[in-house]
């Protein structure tokens, strides 16, 4: 009896097939993605797969990397599939409970870091406050670039705490986050603050309810709407200057990420509740998504 010859899979032409597969079946991005499922499926990075690209793969590695592969197919994102996202160049964990950070997220830590450094107290200590903190990407890495910080970090979901507190015990700064548990539109807010912040970020929901059919159908079916949406896309913004017109110090900072539609509505936002100097940053595709002001 002739036996059935079985291929024998080496890590680069698996790769290669599997982009091949990806892109014929319309994965977005199919060479990263088989790249990163191909890693995480070897706990290694990509860099690896380059210096490792003729190391055979085993029957029951091809077998634990198709299972990766229908999960993407069915429009999972790569990142809720290996458990990770990188932030500001550390990885950070990610599951259904929270949103993928995104590379425009880093512009808001990057501009709030900005005015830390520039601040010209001569205490180092500085007190932030992150409200919708999610997978916590903003708060912890805030609180690694600033050792002296005490950051808070606020959500309404318990669950995207529980994130954003294993992130920040991976990144060696647990001990300096406070995980609040509240909710952003709540009126009293400012009355469960003891004392005021240096800088308080924000990267709300944005997203009118109206531009959710038009999403990609991995964030719809996969990310939390919670975290994505509000009636009019606009409705965080006024009670988060609110807010922090209250509890910021006088010349401290409010930075927020915008709707690339939004910035003239957010800075009259931001001017009515007495912040100054107020700029427009764009992001890496050149929209504007980041606003910021100094409270008078
Ligand atoms: C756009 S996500 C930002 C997550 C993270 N900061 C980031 O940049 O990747 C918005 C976050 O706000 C939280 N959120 C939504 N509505 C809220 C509310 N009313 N009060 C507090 N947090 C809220 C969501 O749970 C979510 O984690």
């Amino acid at each position: 009896m002739v036996k059935e010859s079985v291929r024998e899979w080496c890590v680069v032409d698996l790769l290669k097939t599997t982009t091949d597969f990806f892109a014929a079946k319309k994965v977005d991005e199919p060479r990263m993605s088989a790249e990163l499922l191909l890693a995480h499926l070897f706990a290694e990075d990509r860099l690896w797969l380059y210096l490792n690209h003729n190391r055979p793969v085993s029957g029951s590695e091809l077998a634990a990397f198709r299972v990766l592969c229908r999960d993407r197919l069915d429009g999972r994102p790569v990142q809720y599939i290996t458990g990770e996202q990188f932030f500001y160049g550390k990885p950070f964990a990610v599951d259904e409970r929270v949103l993928i950070p995104r590379p425009e997220t880093e512009l808001l830590v990057e501009h709030a870091a900005e005015f830390l450094a520039a601040r010209k107290t001569v205490s180092p200590e500085c007190r932030l406050l992150d409200i919708g903190t999610g997978s916590g990407c903003i708060a912890v890495t805030l609180a690694g670039l600033f050792p002296h910080s005490e950051v808070t970090a606020l959500d309404r979901s318990g669950e995207a705490l529980d994130v954003a507190r294993g992130n920040a015990r991976k990144h060696g700064v647990l001990d300096r986050i406070i995980f609040f548990q509240a909710d952003m539109y709540d009126p009293d807010l400012v009355l469960r603050f003891s004392s005021p912040f240096d800088v308080i970020v924000s990267n709300p929901p944005y997203i009118p309810e109206c531009e959710w059919d038009g999403l990609q159908k991995e964030v719809r079916g996969f990310e939390p709407k919670d975290a994505l949406i509000t009636p009019q896309g606009i409705d965080a913004y006024l009670p988060i200057c609110r807010t922090a017109a209250s509890i910021l110090k006088p010349g401290g900072a409010l930075c927020l990420e915008i709707h690339a539609e939004g910035a003239e509505m957010v800075r009259s936002i931001m001017a009515s509740e007495h912040f100054g100097s107020i700029s427009v940053q764009k992001d890496y595709s050149g929209f504007d998504r980041i606003v910021s002001g100094i409270l008078d």
